[in-house]
């Protein structure tokens, strides 16, 4: 068989470690769903994944799935596991596949925030297992109070429970990245949906280090964010990051309702 040249402008770095792949085995939820695996790549990781579940795979490079067809053989003829070779982004609809699933991914970096962030919306998708570049699984892991909490910690602890798995250097991959990953891990109990919720986050965390107070009033009402700041015990110098998940939601509820108070008595 020819060579295999890892290609840059699909991510590719293939994960070596066995002691790694292993950890992504064990960490994986205890449940009958099925696995979506995104990027497999050398099907180094899918090898381990179709020995325990029933795995739909996703593989933009049409020689790696030429070599997983080849390798994996006998499972696609057992429906063990089904390849579908293209972009995943371009694939995936509100859902990935009809049957509920969990995903498990080495994921391609340069799409894997956007790739996180549609599985959290994809109602069929129960949980993700994914390793990522490690400031990534950070942000979404973080909690208030962290320098790196932000939309995308807010976002995961508005749907679920978020933990970092395993640390992965560099030396576990070949080629070897530049970077340092992590396996994270991602258990919901609910969907993403409020895409309104999720601009005021946005306008929130506008400028990071400024205060919530002075990024919100850039787009509301500065006597109506007073008053709901006031209701809410915060303080008018809180930054973004100090603001706890629950609090975002709640002013969220109250600039919704006070807008709508306002609008009514405008009228
Ligand atoms: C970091 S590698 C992981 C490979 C393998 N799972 C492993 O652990 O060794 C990322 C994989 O995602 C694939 N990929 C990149 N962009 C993709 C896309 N848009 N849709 C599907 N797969 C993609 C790459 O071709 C590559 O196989």
């Amino acid at each position: 068989m020819e060579k295999i040249v890892a290609k840059k402008k699909f991510g590719q770095n293939f994960l070596k470690d066995e002691s790694v792949l292993q950890k992504i085995i064990e960490a994986m939820p205890n449940n009958d769903n099925k696995i979506v695996e995104i990027g497999p790549g050398l099907g180094d990781l899918t090898k381990f994944l179709v020995d325990v579940k029933s795995v739909d795979a996703f593989e933009v490079d049409t020689d790696l799935c030429k070599v997983l067809q080849n390798k994996f053989e006998r499972e696609i003829a057992t429906k063990q596991l089904r390849i579908h070779c293209g972009d995943v982004l371009t694939a995936w609809k509100s859902e990935l596949i009809e049957e509920s699933y969990d995903l498990v991914a080495n994921l391609p970096y340069y799409i894997a925030t956007n790739i996180i962030l549609k599985a959290l919306a994809d109602p069929k998708c129960k949980n993700i297992l994914v390793m990522v570049q490690l400031e990534v699984a950070e942000k979404f892991c973080a909690n208030d109070g962290d320098k790196v909490f932000g939309s995308l910690s807010i976002i995961t602890q508005s749907v679920g429970e978020a933990h970092i798995v395993v640390n992965v250097p560099p030396s576990a991959f070949e080629p070897q990245p530049k970077i340092n990953s992590a396996v994270f891990l991602i258990q919901k109990k609910s969907d993403r949906s409020d895409k309104d919720f999720e601009d005021m986050l946005r306008v929130a965390f506008t400028q990071p280090r400024k205060t919530l107070m002075k990024n919100l009033s850039s787009t509301y009402d500065k006597a109506m964010l007073q008053e709901i700041f006031e209701k809410l015990s915060l303080a008018q110098t809180i930054r973004p990051h100090q603001v706890s998940t629950n609090d975002y939601h709640q002013l969220y509820k109250l600039a919704r309702s006070l807008d709508g108070t306002r609008e009514r008595t405008e009228c």
